[in-house]
């Protein structure tokens, strides 16, 4: 089973290198710290906390990272870095499934969001999902009822869920994923001068995917985890057609209202969220492996 300070023996001072590490990528690059949240999601949601989202493709194995959801993940080489720093002290020792939770929870602090203790002790799967990611994570034009009940297959109630995608309160959008609500006509849910400001971001309605057209989820708190999100889509500033939904549904309404009211009580349900999320289904014991590099599998 998972358990807190797995590594106490074997490797007792993994826990200060992952931290130290995701401090240093941070200074370096502060988008890293967003990285690591949507990582553990896109990770976690799909079967197993199991770093199949780090496989690349070889040998028969088609990564994960080819599935359109997982369109916009970025910084994942820096996983590398962080287990490399690993690597140095305790050699396969460490696996990556664990390095994506540990990321996760020593990121949400640096953006000003709530700490999360985390369990460690997963092991490292041996295949990708591919196959399977779409039932897993929701299109950014999912209905809430189909968002809910992937979030309740995995242990999240409606309140978590609603508090986990609260992660929209930190990073960007390509404009491949919101130009459907600015032409030919401007969605009406959306703020006029909001629509006018994202157009200005997709200037056309074919964007170049490769391009790197974007805005921002949250133009007021750009870079920090907190419950701007909640009083955006409230002022219809949400930018996929599910955070604008979030806000209006019956189901997530009155959890919309109160996070947007209370940073803390925002910040206690995301942490919550986050935990039972990286707990998801793992392997333990002799399952999988402790990947010596988190791109492959061992040979
Ligand atoms: C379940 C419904 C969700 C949908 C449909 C969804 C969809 C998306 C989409 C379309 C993007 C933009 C990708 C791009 O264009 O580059 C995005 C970004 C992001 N998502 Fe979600 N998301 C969901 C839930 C979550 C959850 C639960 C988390 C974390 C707990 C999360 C964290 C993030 C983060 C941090 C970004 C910004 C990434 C960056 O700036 O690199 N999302 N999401
Ligand atoms: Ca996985
Ligand atoms: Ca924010």
């Amino acid at each position: 089973d998972l358990q807190l300070n797995y590594y106490a023996k074997s490797c007792p001072q993994a826990p200060e290198i992952i931290k130290q590490q995701v401090y240093t990528l941070y200074k370096k690059h502060g988008n890293t710290a967003v990285s690591w949240i949507r990582t553990l999601f896109h990770d976690c949601i799909v079967k197993s906390c199991d770093a199949s989202l780090l496989l690349q493709s070889k040998n028969g194995i088609k990564s994960e990272m080819t599935s359109n959801r997982n369109f916009g993940m970025r910084n994942l080489k820096y996983i590398d870095v962080i287990k490399a720093a690993l690597e140095a002290k305790c050699p396969k020792t460490v696996s990556c499934a664990d390095i994506i939770a540990l990321s996760a929870s020593e990121g949400s602090p640096l953006l000003g969001g709530p700490r999360m203790l985390m369990k460690t002790g997963r092991r490292d799967g041996r295949s990708s999902f591919v196959a399977e990611i779409e039932k897993y994570i929701p299109n950014h034009n999912a209905s809430i009822s189909s968002f809910l009940s992937i979030f309740k297959s995995v242990g999240v109630d409606t309140e978590g869920a609603v508090a986990l995608i609260g992660a929209h309160s930190v990073g960007r959008v390509h404009c491949v994923n919101i130009v459907d609500r600015l032409y030919p006509t401007v969605d009406p849910s959306l703020d006029p001068a909001y629509a006018t400001y994202l157009k200005g971001r997709c200037p056309s309605a074919t964007p170049n995917p490769v391009a790197v057209e974007y805005s921002r989820f949250d133009r007021v708190t750009t870079m920090v985890l907190d419950n701007m999100y909640y009083k955006n889509i409230l002022a219809h500033k949400g930018l996929l057609v599910i955070d604008q939904e979030l806000a209006s549904d019956k189901a997530t309404a009155p959890y919309v209202n109160k996070m947007a009211a209370d940073n803390t009580y925002f910040h206690a349900q995301f942490a919550r969220a986050m935990v039972i999320l990286s707990e998801n289904n793992p392997l333990t014991g002799t399952q999988g492996e402790i990947r010596k590099d988190c791109r492959f599998v061992n040979a």
